[in-house]
């Protein structure tokens, strides 16, 4: 047993002094002073508050892509997270051209045994066929796999068109799973790529004026549209732009179920880093979208503040400096990625939560809670509350911590976040019962993760095919043919 002695208990909905005792990877008891019964191991948490660990819902570890494996796997990858506090990861599971997704997914099993922390998968839809169909059920109903992800993005590698994206949407409102979108007009993309570089321009500054802001807007708002005519919600991934936000923010407001899902670099990184003058220093920050400059930031902050936006992820996609100079010569050949599992939660506190931007009960929904309801697995994660899953973060807010390449866990040798000064970080990192991170010592091994399966039919999806139900197109019952 684990008794957390001392802390105040942060929920999504409300903050409360008291103990937290923890046994059999499940959280059993909370009260203002409870006993610990022989043998407990106690973690004095005074000044500190006791938060659900963080789910990053948006993770590529040793994803074969771009002619590259990203270099984090699965285990350098959650270790990182649980040292930065953060409990589970969902990996995107992406089938090879041709490949079945049954296939794909053993694939992902195997690597991902190395899990130190809790995770799960997204399944990628990147063509359109009966097998595809068929799979998909098996993915859900076998696999328990609720999410299926599409690309409007990378012509000619995972990008899907109009009408497979229309086919895989309506597919999933059936099968009462959410689709999630990488949205860039990919058509767009590859024709602004052309043209820079028949204008000379072949560095990572061209990879950011080929996808502006309008290449994301454009695409958000055909996926949203396109989500309601097949009566599905729909998550959109890594939102970088104002365009994005507005067009997420007016479909809820015409209330529609839409999700957005800005990441930690483009809430605080920005586009002038593609102008430095060290062709090293852009290409290690070419990610897909692009950083983008203040106006865009401001409004994904305020989306975080008013609701508009629910989830902060980090599309953690992590290439070394080697692996990004394969586009040397062009652009469009840099591998699309960058880091942040460990540092997402101390900078989204720093600039979130000590700037008065976020409550930290709003920290707790964007780091943990709306997903986890998003994903149909709250309360068993995304909640501190009895029976639980013991995924649980100390958090010291008078922590300081400043982000360097040489400390981190992560594989590169670099961080996009070096030299950042973080007020707020986990001292102790509980995940599944056990103490995975504790003042600055990891003490999880690789395997200590379980796969975690998600249920289809969320409350959300029920409540929107009902009312979709209720709202579609009717046929007139007439008595008979009127000559
Ligand atoms: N985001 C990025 O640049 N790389 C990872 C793949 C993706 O999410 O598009
Ligand atoms: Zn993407
Ligand atoms: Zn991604």
């Amino acid at each position: 047993m684990i008794l957390i002695r001392g802390g105040t208990v942060v929920n999504h909905d409300h903050s409360w002094r008291a103990d937290v005792l923890v046994d059999g990877g499940k959280t059993v008891a909370f009260g203002p002073a409870l006993d610990a019964p022989a043998g407990t191991e106690v973690i004095d948490a005074g000044g500190c508050y006791v938060m659900p660990g963080g789910i990053d819902p948006h993770t590529h570890l040793e994803l074969a892509f771009m002619g590259s494996v990203s270099a984090d796997d699965f285990e350098w990858g959650t270790k990182g997270a649980l040292a930065g506090g953060t409990t589970m990861v969902v990996d995107f599971c992406i089938p090879d051209p041709g490949q079945s997704m049954l296939a794909a997914y053993q694939d992902w099993r195997r690597k991902s045994e190395k899990a130190a922390c809790d995770y799960g998968f997204h399944m990628a839809v990147t063509s359109w066929s009966k097998q595809v169909f068929d799979e998909m059920e098996i993915v859900v109903k076998t696999y328990g796999i609720n999410t299926f992800k599409h690309f409007m993005a990378y012509k000619g590698a995972l990008m899907v068109n109009d009408d497979e994206l229309y086919n895989s949407f309506a597919r999933c409102a059936h099968l009462g799973a959410l689709p999630l979108v990488h949205a860039e007009n990919g058509d767009v993309v590859a024709r602004m790529q052309e043209s820079l570089l028949e204008s000379g321009m072949t560095g990572p500054e061209g990879h950011a004026h080929s996808r502006p802001p309008l290449v994301e807007g454009e695409a958000t708002n055909r996926a949203i549209m396109i989500a309601d005519m097949t009566g599905s919600p729909v998550y959109i991934v890594h939102t970088s732009c104002r365009e994005a936000h507005e067009a997420i923010a007016r479909a809820r407001a015409n209330g529609q179920r839409v999700f957005g899902e800005p990441l930690i670099q483009h809430l605080l990184l920005d586009a002038d880093e593609y102008q430095n003058k060290s062709w090293d220093h852009a290409a290690r920050r070419v990610m897909s979208p692009p950083f983008r400059d203040k106006r865009h930031q401001e409004s994904l902050w305020a989306g975080l503040q008013s609701g508009s936006l629910q989830v902060v992820a980090t599309d953690h996609c992590a290439f070394t400096t080697e692996q990004k100079r394969l586009g040397l010569e062009d652009f469009r050949k840099i591998p699309n990625g960058t880091g942040g599992l460990e540092d997402r939660m101390p900078l989204l506190w720093t600039a979130g939560v000590n700037s008065g931007r976020l409550t930290k009960e709003e920290f707790v929904a964007v780091t943990s809670a709306n997903i986890a309801r998003i994903l149909n697995i709250y309360p068993r994660k995304g909640r501190l509350a009895i029976g639980s899953d013991a995924d649980i973060v100390v958090w010291d807010p008078s922590a300081n911590k400043t982000i360097h390449a040489k400390n981190q866990i992560s594989r590169i040798d670099y961080n996009v976040f070096e030299g950042f000064a973080c007020v707020g970080a986990p001292v102790v990192t509980l995940s599944g019962g056990r103490i995975a991170f504790a003042k600055g010592e990891l003490r999880a091994e690789q395997g200590d993760g379980k796969y975690v399966e998600r249920p289809p039919f969320s409350p959300i999806h029920v409540a929107n095919s009902t009312w979709k139900q209720a709202t579609a197109p009717k046929a007139v019952s007439r008595a008979g043919i009127t000559p």
